[in-house]
């Protein structure tokens, strides 16, 4: 799948892997849209995000790079539907199509669990199903693709983080899900995972304050840590690698420091 011209919506996109995922897209050549507005062809980059700083801070680092033209921040969270749906209903109007949906945006608290509950896994759902309406090859879209960012959490268990856990086991399943159901009603889009091991973002540097009463065991993670510990651009490589291999349809990619692995499950029927 050549990236030139494709319109992306990313969440998360003002720092960590998401805005790695972000920068990797525009220099690829795809047009990284989330929250939009674009005058006639020339294509700009809306980022959405809840940290406006941030986020104001990321656009002013990629004018440089990319020019104004080609980037915009909205201050937007994926936990609102109002907020989401207009975010997919201008990157519509604006440039008539959505290609690439990146679910990445995620939290980690064990002590606030329903948040990491409507970040992790409410919201990539509400998402996946608003660009559902304008990727859908059956209602008028050009299908695509849509990758999840997971976790290794996601393939088995963190003690210390129960919750955390249990999200990124169900975008695990929900991906792998949606990928089948995609194939057996013709949607044209595929649906592939992201697993990473630890990465070093913001996310990664609190996870020991997030515990929660399951603060004793964070020896045991600290100790998992030491296995190895990823930068972002490792992630955004694996990702672009879903995004661009057409073969890939319900593959949960888990990328460790020892490299990364198609994970196989066990057929139950
Ligand atoms: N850092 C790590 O060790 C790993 C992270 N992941 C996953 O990668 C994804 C990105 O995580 P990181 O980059 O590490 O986190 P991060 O905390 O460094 O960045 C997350 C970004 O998402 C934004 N965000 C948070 N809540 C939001 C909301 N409601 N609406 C819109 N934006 C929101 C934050 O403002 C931030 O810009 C998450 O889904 C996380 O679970 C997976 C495996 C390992
Ligand atoms: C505390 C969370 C910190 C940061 C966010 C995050 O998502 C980090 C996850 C990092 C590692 C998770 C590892 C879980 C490992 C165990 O449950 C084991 O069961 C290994 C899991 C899969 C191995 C699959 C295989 O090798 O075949």
């Amino acid at each position: 799948m050549a990236l030139s011209g494709q319109t992306a919506v990313v969440t998360g996109a003002a720092r960590g892997i998401g805005r790695a995922v972000t920068e990797l897209l525009l220099q690829h050549g795809a047009t990284v849209t989330v929250t939009l507005h674009n005058a006639g062809h020339v294509v700009e980059v809306a980022l959405l995000d809840v940290d406006e700083s941030a986020g104001l801070s990321l656009k002013a680092s990629l004018d440089q790079q990319h020019g104004a033209q080609r980037t915009l921040f909205l201050l937007c969270s994926v936990e609102s539907e109002e907020q989401t749906k207009a975010a997919f209903q201008k990157t519509v109007e604006t440039f008539g199509r959505v290609d690439i949906l990146c679910n990445n945006a995620g939290v980690l608290n064990e002590a606030a669990w329903e948040r990491s509950v409507s970040v992790n896994l409410v919201a990539v759902i509400r998402l996946t199903y608003m660009a559902l309406e304008h990727m859908n090859k059956g209602t008028g879209g050009r299908g695509g693709v849509i990758v999840n960012i997971a976790s290794m959490a996601g393939l088995g268990p963190l003690p210390s983080c129960p919750v955390y856990t249990a999200t990124k086991h169900a975008v695990v399943g929900f991906t792998r899900a949606m990928a089948a159901a995609s194939t057996a009603l013709g949607y044209g889009i595929r649906f592939n995972a992201v697993c990473p091991t630890f990465v070093q973002t913001d996310l990664f540097s609190n996870i020991y304050d997030r515990m929660g009463m399951f603060s004793q065991l964070a020896a045991q993670t600290r100790k998992f840590a030491t296995t190895g510990v990823l930068n972002v651009s490792e992630v955004a490589a694996g990702l672009l690698e879903l995004v661009t291999d057409e073969t890939k349809n319900g593959e949960a990619l888990m990328l460790t420091g020892g490299g990364k692995k198609y994970m196989t499950f066990p057929t139950l029927s």
